[in-house]
């Protein structure tokens, strides 16, 4: 017989966006239910995303950085290098990670149960564990947070050994010495972008023109610039028609539309996610998914159904780890009757390639459908001096302001230190401050952030 519990909330997925809702009704005192399939917490934002892919690439960094110091030091990384080695930190990571989250729901009395979750009614949530037994949950409170996984294409043959998902790269035994990169989003920009700075020869494939065709152009540039310095080959306008293990030439081959073959190592299929609802037969709660296999929900985080609330990458984009801990707060305060007002839409994105990438608002394309006469000022990191002095080069912040070169628009910047610059920006925008906010106040010398004074200056020698 099926074991039956009552709970204020049941919260489904332990990633950000469930992790925060949990953590936020217990704060509040209601009794909460987190269920979570995997014996791990945290989702693939702490598992297979966001840390694994970030932790690599502190590592590549170091090695780039050396490299660029060859002449002295010759430096070249071990051939056969396990991957392990170069992610070896990841473990104490996880381990600090995955601790401090099981004390977090265990301090809080959030009771965490482990099992497959799916739908019974709109009220009742049947969880099934490895041992195969069922209990049976109820609450008039329910947040789904299963986000997302890879989504496969029919055509490419991924099998975890030699093709691989942004899911399985990082069980890799050993670097490779050539891989394909198949896509032009975030996730194969910045693994490409990784690979290649470890040495690992890198063709990036995308059936577009430029990778990253949310960024203007001048920026998309800078980070193909780099990437192909570091000898990593960029193919845009080119669309694969199939790829596999060949098992007789002992290679990957990957095979374009015009007919050329592409050997490699190992692949990186990078082709979008898909959101994590089949397991959940949300049908039976009376929701469905719409045209993009997502839940719809309202600006309250709201489902269809009025006492099922839905957050993270389950409700499509942004799908970010940073916007998903926020959704699932809010999700709860609003299903709890704790209303927070609409959360602000000016997220910024951050795109952790080798140059690193960021913006905020608007991109200088978007602003000129909007406003044709928008003014665009910019400051390449060569020509400030904390840029010099560190060596950065491929750097440079640009700031769209409206057509009285007041208003910012938006803030884009590529270079190392992007993503936690973008920031300055983001705050000047949140408070409505001029573009003048720049000249008028004093920032610390030398450092990066006098881009947004140089960008500001020319702006407003721009105005009329
Ligand atoms: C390679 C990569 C790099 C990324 N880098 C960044 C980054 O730098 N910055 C950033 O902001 N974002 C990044 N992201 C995105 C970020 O990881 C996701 O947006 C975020 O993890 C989404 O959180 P979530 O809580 O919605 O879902 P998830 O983190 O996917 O967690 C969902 C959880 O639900 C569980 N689950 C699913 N179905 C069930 C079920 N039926 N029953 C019980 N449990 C279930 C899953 O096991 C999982 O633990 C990256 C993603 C990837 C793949
Ligand atoms: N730093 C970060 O914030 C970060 C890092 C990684 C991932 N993420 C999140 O993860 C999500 C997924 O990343 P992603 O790079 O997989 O997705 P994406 O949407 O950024 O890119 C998908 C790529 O797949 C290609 N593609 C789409 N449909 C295809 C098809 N039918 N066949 C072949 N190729 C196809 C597209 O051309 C594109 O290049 C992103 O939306 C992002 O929000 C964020």
């Amino acid at each position: 017989m099926s074991k039956e519990e009552q709970y204020d909330m049941i919260v489904i997925g332990s990633g950000p966006a469930g992790q925060k809702a949990a953590i936020q009704a217990a704060k509040v005192g209601r009794n909460v239910a987190l269920v979570e399939r995997s014996r791990e917490l945290g989702g693939s934002c702490v598992h297979r995303g966001t840390i694994p892919s970030k932790t690599l690439r502190e590592n590549a960094l170091r090695v780039k950085a050396m490299r660029q110091s060859a002449e002295i030091a010759n430096f070249e990384l071990p051939e056969e290098i396990e991957l392990a080695t170069l992610i070896s930190r990841l473990g104490d990571v996880l381990d600090a990670h995955d601790e401090y989250m099981r004390r977090q729901v265990s301090r809080n009395n959030v009771e965490l149960i482990h099992g497959r979750a799916k739908f019974v009614t709109p009220t009742q949530v049947a969880i099934t564990d490895v041992r195969g037994n069922v209990s049976l949950l109820n609450s008039e409170h329910i947040v789904i947070a299963t986000g997302s996984e890879p989504r496969t294409p029919s055509h490419i043959a991924i099998d975890h050994e030699h093709l691989f998902d942004s899911d399985s790269i990082l069980s890799m035994l050993y670097l490779p010495t050539s891989l394909v990169v198949l896509g032009g989003g975030v996730i194969a920009s910045e693994y490409a972008s990784i690979f290649q700075a470890l040495g690992v020869k890198v063709t990036m494939i995308d059936k577009y023109s430029r990778p990253l065709g949310f960024l203007d152009d001048d920026l998309t540039d800078t980070f193909i610039a780099g990437f192909e310095d570091m000898g990593g080959t960029w193919m845009g306008q080119s669309t694969v028609t199939n790829a596999y293990w060949d098992d007789k030439k002992s290679t990957v081959i990957t095979e374009l539309e015009d007919g050329t073959q592409i050997c490699s190592e190992k692949l990186l299929c990078a082709a979008g996610r898909v959101s994590n609802v089949k397991d959940l037969f949300i049908e039976n709660a009376g929701l469905e998914v719409n045209d993009r296999g997502l839940i719809n929900v309202d600006a309250n985080l709201r489902t269809s159904v009025p006492s099922i609330y839905a957050a993270g990458d389950i409700i499509g984009p942004p799908s970010l780890a940073s916007a998903s801990m926020e959704q699932g707060r809010r999700a709860t305060c609003n299903a709890l009757n704790m209303p927070l007002g609409s959360m602000n839409t000016m997220i910024p994105s951050g795109i952790y390639s080798i140059p690193e990438l960021s913006s905020i608002g608007l991109s200088e394309v978007q602003a000129r459908e909007k406003y044709p006469q928008a003014i665009v000022g910019k400051a390449r990191f060569d020509e400030i001096a904390r840029g010099q002095i560190s060596g950065i080069q491929n750097g440079l912040l640009k700031i769209v302001c409206d057509a009285q070169g007041k208003k910012i628009l938006g803030v884009m910047i590529v270079g190392e230190g992007a993503t936690e610059l973008i920031h300055i920006g983001q705050m000047a925008m949140i408070s409505d401050n001029d573009i003048d906010v720049f000249v008028d106040n004093i920032f610390n010398f030398p450092t990066l952030a006098e881009a947004y004074r140089v960008a500001a200056l020319s702006i407003i020698g721009q105005r009329t």
